[in-house]
């Protein structure tokens, strides 16, 4: 059952690997819908959030419940877009529908090299869409009718992606009263 929030609106979950375009489109669903956008990796950088260095992945890791404790009372009063690479350590609770980015694995290549990743780091990340690691995982935490993979490949797909989800938060607004 989806949790009611009437004060500011769903909560929602945009996720999938890194380069899909997680933090392009909520920027833009942020702008338009009013919703609060966090991405929950500046909200780890910013507050120190971290518990250790992953050396094989090369990046920090995440102190779960640091996060989790800062968001809880946002999530309560409804209203964000979070923004990760991950999903499995939210609640189910948190969020009222949950999109998972999907994109081509050569055109993620080129994205993810064009950030700067290289080597192990850049074809794990790419191998991790291949294998769709992060759309399983979205699966497994949250009921499935809530959980909706959308192509992320070309920027007419974010435009599409950007309409629908702008489309589901103003019927969803309607349907709660708020
Ligand atoms: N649908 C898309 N089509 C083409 N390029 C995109 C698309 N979405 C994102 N990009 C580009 O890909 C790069 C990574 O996007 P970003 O939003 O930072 O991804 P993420 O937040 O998932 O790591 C950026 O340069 C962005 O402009």
């Amino acid at each position: 059952m989806s949790p009611v929030r009437t004060m500011k609106g769903p909560n929602i979950l945009i996720t999938g690997t890194p380069g899909v375009g997680k933090s392009t489109l909520a920027q833009q669903l942020s702008e338009h819908s009013g919703l609060e956008w966090i991405n929950v990796g500046d909200l780890a950088k910013d507050n120190n959030y971290f518990d250790g260095y992953d050396d094989e992945r090369d990046c920090p890791v995440l102190d779960e419940d640091k996060v989790l404790d800062e968001l809880e009372d946002k999530i309560a009063e409804g209203g964000n877009i979070i923004d990760y690479h991950g999903c499995d350590f939210f609640p189910e609770r948190f969020f009222d529908i949950v999109f998972v980015l999907r994109t081509n694995n050569t055109l993620l290549y080129d994205r993810l090299a064009a950030r700067g990743y290289q080597g192990k780091k850049l074809e794990d990340n790419v191998e991790c869409e291949i294998m769709a690691v992060l759309r399983d995982e979205a699966k497994e935490s949250y009921e499935e009718q809530i959980v909706h993979e959308l192509e992320s490949n070309t920027f007419e797909d974010m435009e599409n992606n950007l309409q629908r989800i702008l489309a589901w938060i103003t019927a969803w607004k309607r349907e709660n009263g708020c």
